[in-house]
């Protein structure tokens, strides 16, 4: 589904992703993990094409984006959820939600607009409530329930999602959690997550991928994160 091969990539003349290769298959969870600043963030800004690289390669869904812009790789099944969450303030949340319908890659068939928001509003049903409020108003947790219900409703292949459940009071946390669970369960599309903490890592993912320095340093399947790499590269 989603291949990183040998990514460099720099801001300016700093080098901050230093030959970076991964790979998440179709329908799986995978977390990337590791300390502040480590380029998280970064190797998400690679995949949307939002950051260009200076050399390696990226395929998404058996093709090769590695130039292809992002709105392109967007219409290919790519769904970003920023750390920011990036909700249109000016607009309502149903217009935020309709912004994530719209972008999906082929017209859908009758029915199935209505099909799809009620699956929205099944998951999060705060978000009912509020329909008419400007984006720009909502509680941190409100934004980040509307971007992921915008995110799912672009129809993605694959799911990123820079630290949802950051700055989010607890209860919204295991709401978050819980859908992330259900949509692992789905096998609908894989989903690449980016957490700090490893509880979240090790209940939700079946993949891990931990960076330290621009590099990746340790890879593989959850269920072997072992103790002295966790100690080594992240915050427990
Ligand atoms: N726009 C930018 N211009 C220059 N340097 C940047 C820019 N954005 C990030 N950096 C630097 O790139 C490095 C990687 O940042 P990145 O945001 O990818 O880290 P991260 O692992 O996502 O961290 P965090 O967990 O704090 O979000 C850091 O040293 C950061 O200071």
């Amino acid at each position: 589904m989603l291949e990183l091969s040998h990514i460099n990539a720099y801001y300016g003349e700093s080098h901050i992703l230093r030959n970076v290769s991964f790979a998440v298959s179709p329908g799986e969870v995978a977390c990337l993990m590791g300390r502040n600043g480590v380029g998280k963030t970064t190797t998400l800004k690679v995949i949307t094409g939002l950051l260009a690289v200076r050399s390696g390669n990226l395929k998404f869904d058996g093709a090769d984006v590695t130039k292809l812009p992002t709105d392109r790789r967007a219409r290919r099944g790519l769904a970003y959820v920023p750390q920011g969450r990036e909700i249109i303030p000016h607009l309502t949340v149903r217009e935020n939600l309709q912004l994530g319908f719209w972008a999906r890659a082929e017209a859908p068939g009758r029915g199935v607009e209505r099909e799809a928001f009620d699956e929205v509003y099944q998951l999060f049903p705060k978000l009912t409530h509020i329909l008419h409020r400007p984006g720009g108003v909502l509680s941190g947790g409100e934004q980040q329930q509307l971007a992921i219900g915008r995110a799912l409703l672009s129809c993605p292949k694959l799911l990123l999602l820079d630290e949802p459940t950051e700055g989010i009071q607890p209860s919204v946390v295991d709401q978050i959690e819980d859908v992330i669970i259900q949509f692992k369960n789905s096998r609908r599309f894989a989903i690449l997550l980016v957490e700090q903490g490893l509880h979240f890592a090790a209940r939700l993912a079946e993949k891990y991928v931990v960076m330290a320095k621009g590099a990746v340093v340790a890879y593989g399947r959850s269920d072997e994160l072992n103790a002295d790499m966790v100690r080594q590269h992240l915050t427990v």
